[in-house]
């Protein structure tokens, strides 16, 4: 399979201060990842755990302090403008976009930038307006757009030249859920359209339904990779029961914490309730009816049982500390 991207060993680090005060804080530590073509990979991790920094890296905003970088065959140092005529870049927030000018405009204004004038660009503009659904307010100002219009539009606008590789910083922060959704579908077209996408976000549902491989990044170093499966398998999510437990007294907690059924346990509150998810040591139905049972004695529930999700995976990873080992979280090799 070849590789759309690949990191190898790379460092970078910020500089802070001026001339002789000037230090630098190391954000990317070491980062070895491999995105196959055609994936649509995310990239996950904490805030300030070096996603952006990585995808300012891969797009050639950024020089790496060190290691190698290779974009669609050509190391970023070298050929930046050859990358750059290949990917889209899609970053987060509301830069990028002429407010006063009309969404068609703006993607006029882009076009041109590409070299894509006439009426082949005409014509190519009017295409990914239909894709991300936005014909209809082509004529509109963009300062009148939804923020999941505008990231909609972002995407057309990254989309434009046809790049072999999409870059998304969190395509759906801040966009409604109806809004969210809409963007996924999208992002999975454009992806099965034939480019490769490179997304991060801090969705895990998102990642979940849409990714096939990812890495998890906690500060600047990769701490798990591999698909959704391999990430929850390795970080031993295995299921879980959950349900509301109101007003439980410790000594109860105790009897639940230490069931055999049980590996661990978690307590949080919503909307002034308590709601309990418990980790199970086993998959024994007769263990975990008894627990099941206890529980209702104890006056909690309707409980469910369910398998662990990403999300359960990415916390007890990123709360087991980037110190832990790679090798205790991830799978197959991203
Ligand atoms: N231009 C910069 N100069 C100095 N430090 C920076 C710069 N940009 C980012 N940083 C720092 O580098 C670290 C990594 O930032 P980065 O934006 O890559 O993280 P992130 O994983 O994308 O975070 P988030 O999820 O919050 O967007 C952070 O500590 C951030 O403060």
């Amino acid at each position: 399979m070849t590789e759309a991207v690949t990191l190898e060993r790379v460092s970078h680090s910020y500089a802070r201060g001026r001339e002789r005060r000037r230090t630098h804080r190391r954000v990317l530590n070491d980062i070895e990842l491999a995105v196959p073509e055609g994936s649509l990979f995310g990239l996950l991790g904490p805030n300030g755990a070096g996603k952006t920094t990585a995808i300012k890296i891969i797009s050639t905003l950024l020089l790496p302090t060190a290691g190698s970088v290779r974009v669609l065959g050509r190391d970023v140092t070298r050929s930046p403008g050859d990358v750059r005529r290949d990917i889209g870049l899609v970053l987060g927030g509301d830069r990028g976009l002429y407010d006063r000018l009309s969404g068609h405009d703006n993607l006029r204004y882009f076009a041109e930038l590409y070299g894509l004038g006439g009426r082949a660009g005409a014509r190519r503009i009017d295409e990914v307006l239909e894709i991300v659904e936005m014909a209809d307010h082509r004529h509109t100002r963009v300062e009148r757009y939804s923020r999941g219009m505008r990231q909609r539009l972002h995407i057309a606008r990254g989309i434009l030249h046809r790049p072999r590789l999409l870059l998304l910083d969190e395509p759906s922060i801040g966009v409604d859920p109806v809004g969210a959704r809409r963007l996924r579908a999208l992002v999975r077209e454009v992806n099965q359209g034939g480019t490769t996408v490179v997304l991060t976000t801090h969705y895990m549902f998102e990642a979940e339904e849409l990714v096939d491989r990812l890495a998890i990044v906690d500060h600047g170093r990769i701490v798990a990779r591999g698909s959704v499966d391999d990430i929850r398998k390795a970080a031993r999510v295995g299921e879980v029961l959950e349900g509301p437990a109101p007003g439980l007294t410790e000594p109860e907690l105790d009897r639940i914490r230490t069931h055999p059924a049980t590996e661990g346990m978690e307590i949080a509150e919503h909307g002034g309730r308590q709601r309990l998810t418990l980790r199970l040591a086993t998959g024994d139905d007769r263990r975990v009816q008894a627990l099941t049972e206890l529980l209702g004695s104890l006056g909690a529930g309707p409980i469910v049982r369910r398998g662990g999700t990403l999300e359960d995976a990415y916390v007890k990873i990123v709360q087991a500390g980037p110190g832990a080992s790679v090798k205790d979280v991830s799978g197959t090799p991203a």
